[in-house]
């Protein structure tokens, strides 16, 4: 007998991640929901690439989720929609605390409502602040350095109070960095304004930017730079749909990291980068950026165990010419 999937709400997904899963939830035969405002989306992306429904909408709208919930038979939301800056956060923090906390309680509480218990929500490992051990693991102490951080450890522990008092059930990923691009071009990373290093040292040898700042040289590791553990978006893709699966299927409430082990600092990231593109770059060292932890690395022994999660993609250089590929296509 045919077996309908259930129907998923994608939060954010005409965004850079949230693309990218909604790519791999079609791919496993889900019915998707995309809810996005398109404050930092792709309308093409999921009208034109993705070919799903797309409401646009903020999460903020409780009589408009309300409509949502009521319309489809909804079976679980991947909460992708955020504001994502860290140094805008620090800047301004309302903004964060706005859109990130008190859109996630709307949504939440709309998603009790109708009923809607199963969430699985994108975290990030700048909840652990200072590195006390490395590999982080999920239970390193949390100590959040920027505002976005801290938004993000406050949503967490609403959807603890909510697992125990509502039963939603939820799975959290602590994200280490989100890079790369979809394998076959179809998909990639483009923030307005652009913070992350990877596109930003693209952009570099596209031409499109001047040069490329390292902001800080004089931090606690082996060549001064900030090292961080970079994960390709279709792993992280990959992960939700498991997660999905362990929901659907009654499993329990869980926080897992997200990374593959490996720390890169940005020297290293700018020296892979010339070797993919073949272009020299101009680089400039700056100051230290607002509310960067030296080094962000993660243990993913709990989600491999528990999830049967793998990376597909741990390579550097790979994560860089997927990336790399869609940029080029992009900016053609
Ligand atoms: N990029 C990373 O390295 C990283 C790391 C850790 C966690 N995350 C988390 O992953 C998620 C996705 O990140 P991304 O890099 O794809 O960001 P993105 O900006 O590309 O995507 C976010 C999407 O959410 C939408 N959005 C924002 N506020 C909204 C609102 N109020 N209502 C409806 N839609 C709204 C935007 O239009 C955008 O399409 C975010 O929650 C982010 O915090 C990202
Ligand atoms: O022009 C730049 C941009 C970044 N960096 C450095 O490169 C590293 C990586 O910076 P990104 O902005 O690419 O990524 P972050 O580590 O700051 O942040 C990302 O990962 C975080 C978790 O570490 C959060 O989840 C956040 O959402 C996500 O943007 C940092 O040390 C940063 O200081 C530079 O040197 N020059």
């Amino acid at each position: 007998m045919l077996q309908v999937k259930p129907i998923i709400l994608v939060t954010g997904g005409a965004g850079y991640i949230g693309s990218h899963t909604v790519l791999a939830l079609s791919r496993a035969g889900y019915r998707v929901i995309v809810l996005d405002n398109l404050v930092g989306g792709h309308q093409e992306f999921v009208a034109d690439i993705l070919q799903v429904e797309l409401v646009v909408g903020d999460i903020c709208d409780r009589p408009m989720l309300d409509r949502l919930f009521a319309k489809y038979k909804i079976a679980a939301v991947l909460h992708f929609a955020a504001y994502i800056a860290v140094g805008e956060s620090v800047s301004d923090p309302a903004k964060y605390y706005r859109n990130n906390v008190s859109g996630t309680l709307t949504l939440l509480e709309a998603m009790v409502a109708a009923n809607v218990k199963k969430l699985v929500f994108p975290s990030t490992c700048a909840v652990y602040g200072m590195p006390k051990q490395l590999p982080m693991t999920e239970d390193h102490p949390k100590d959040p350095l920027n505002p976005y951080a801290t938004s993000k450890w406050m949503m967490e522990q609403m959807l603890e109070d909510f697992d125990r008092a509502y039963n939603l059930r939820s799975i959290v990923f602590r994200f280490f960095n989100a890079a790369g691009a979809n394998s076959e071009g179809l998909l990639g990373e483009d923030h307005h304004p652009e913070t992350h290093l990877i596109p930003l040292v693209l952009l570099a040898a596209l031409g499109k930017r001047e040069s490329i700042s390292i902001c800080g040289t004089d931090y606690p590791t082996p060549d001064g730079t900030c090292l961080r553990d970079y994960i390709h978006v279709s792993d992280l893709a990959n992960a939700h749909i498991l997660a999905l699966e362990y929901l659907l299927a009654g499993g329990k409430s869980e926080v897992f990291n997200l990374g593959n082990g490996n720390g890169f600092s940005v020297r290293e990231v700018i020296e892979t980068a010339k070797q993919v593109t073949g272009k020299e770059l101009k680089i400039i060292e700056c100051d230290r950026r607002l509310g960067d932890a030296p080094i962000l690395v993660g243990s993913s022994d709990k989600v491999r165990e528990i999830l049967g999660w793998c990376a597909q993609y741990p390579d550097l250089s790979k994560i860089i010419t997927d990336a790399w590929q869609w940029h080029q296509q992009r900016h053609r």
